[in-house]
């Protein structure tokens, strides 16, 4: 009796393996003629004759022909031992396809809910529902609770009704100046037939301010007790109304096509409009702070790539009181002109400065923004205005249609889109303050460093 038949009638599978590691011959006969598998067979113990019988293998059972347990008499080996990483490359093999198969659906399910997420949000705004409800009203004010109303709805005859958003760029011409007011109008009179005038939303200038997930920037922190002008910062008692011009404000306040159409200039149909809307002693004021802040020393990044002399004004503590702006002004204002924006739920605001010997222009570019507000802050300057060509993407986009001229509290505003650049100052100094205005696409690549300059590249920096 070998020690294998030993191990095997004592029912130590253990050391029945460790002997058939070690090339003890499993197929060896004991006195009585028989082999291991006739005296595994025997062993009482259940679990252990399963063991033993599982590591042994009858020559004809790997091809399928026979059973450890019917191989009497026949020789025996060890029964090869498993191989986990092949059998993980096995099932591995089997399932790829399924798993690429549930990867790609997946994939191609979120990038679909995130494309109509914005198709959905242009749609909204022509969803008519009666006079109370108005889903429009929800899309302004991403963080505080501003009441504003986002102009006329659209007619119905008095129940629900959709109707289809226009194509991009299209705008309903509330406001225009040169007469493309009238598609609002229509929505106007037709609303006071229905009996459902909308009614101005009141006007709220003040609010916490804050977002979720923002926070003070250390800058700013430490810039807080050397600020000029505290009440630039302070959102609960925030904008003053002595800071905005007061045919602009009148304008929020009636919230009527009228107001509109006499505030503000449409310059480019459905493209720029611009207004006076801030008061010489709010520019003065910014202006003083910004001199203030560069007086302290602080660091101060630039607002982008294409400027070497701005400040990001979020970074010095501004961001609340701007999102103040955004959600009870700016927003409504752009729902105004281009419905089928989405809400704004972020923005980057700073100043940008050209001087003689310093920045004297910007190229031509386009913004990180989905719709942009600039205000002329001052100073004395000549030159510099702002030159608009085409909507990225689209064939005239090279061509230049329109140079806007800077006035000082008059805020001009166009979608990021819309390719424009500075002209060279030809004198003193020109500060605007620019908001650039985000909706929430989580998925759109942020275009912090704008286009490569022409101008470095030594190339015609102005439209066609
Ligand atoms: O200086 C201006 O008026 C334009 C500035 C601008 O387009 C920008 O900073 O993105
Ligand atoms: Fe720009």
């Amino acid at each position: 009796m070998t020690p294998l038949h030993r191990a095997v009638t004592a029912g130590a599978s253990r050391v029945f393996e460790f002997l058939l590691d070690q090339k003890v011959d499993p197929s060896a006969r004991e006195a009585q003629g028989r082999n291991v598998l006739d005296l595994a067979k025997d062993q009482s113990d259940a679990s252990a004759r399963r063991a033993l019988l599982q590591l042994l293998e009858h020559p004809g059972q790997a091809d399928g022909r026979g059973d450890a347990e019917q191989a009497m008499g026949s020789e025996l080996r060890r029964r090869p031992k498993k191989d986990p990483a092949a059998d993980l490359k096995v099932k591995f093999a089997h399932n790829a396809a399924a798993t690429f198969w549930f990867v790609s659906v997946s994939l191609a399910s979120f990038q679909y809910l995130t494309d109509i997420r914005d198709a959905s949000w242009s749609a909204a705004p022509y969803v008519v529902r009666g006079p109370a409800a108005g889903p429009a009203r929800q899309r302004v004010g991403a963080a505080s609770a501003a009441r504003v109303s986002l102009g006329p709805v659209r007619p119905s005859g008095g129940g629900e009704a959709e109707e289809t958003a226009p194509p991009e760029g299209h705008t309903p011409g509330m406001g225009g100046a040169n007469g493309s007011g009238s598609a609002a109008r229509a929505v106007g009179e037709a609303d006071a037939a229905a009996g459902q005038a909308a009614e101005p939303a009141p006007l709220v200038l003040s609010g916490s301010g804050a977002r979720p997930g923002e926070h003070e920037s250390a800058t700013a922190r430490k810039y807080r007790p050397l600020q000029k002008h505290p009440a630039l910062f302070d959102t609960e008692s925030g904008w003053q109304e002595d800071w905005f011009d007061a045919d602009f404000l009148a304008a929020m306040r009636a919230d009527t096509d009228e107001a509109w159409s006499s505030a503000v200039e449409e310059h480019l149909p459905g493209a720029l409009f611009s207004c006076r809307m801030f008061s010489k002693k709010f520019c003065d004021m910014l202006i003083e702070e910004v001199d203030n802040f560069a007086a302290t020393g602080l660091p101060a990044r630039r607002p982008n790539s294409m400027n070497n002399y701005g400040i990001i004004l979020n970074e010095i503590g501004w961001k609340p009181m701007v999102n103040v702006l955004q959600d009870n002004i700016l927003a409504r204002i752009a729902a105004r002109y281009w419905p089928h924006i989405a809400p704004f739920d972020g923005h980057h605001t700073f100043i940008v400065r050209y001087k003689e010997n310093e920045d004297r222009g910007l190229d031509m570019h386009t913004d990180d923004s989905d719709v942009t507000f600039n205000l002329c802050l001052g100073r004395e300057f000549s030159g510099a205005g702002l030159s608009f060509c085409g909507v990225m993407g689209q064939p005239d986009h090279r061509r230049h249609s329109f140079t806007y001229k800077h006035n000082i509290g008059r805020c001009c505003w166009h979608l990021g889109r819309q390719r424009h650049g500075a002209d060279d100052i030809t004198a003193g100094e020109r500060l605007n303050l620019i908001v650039w205005n985000h909706t929430p696409r989580t998925a759109r690549p942020r275009n912090t460093s704008l286009l490569p300059t022409r101008r470095r590249r030594g190339l015609p920096t102005r439209c066609a």
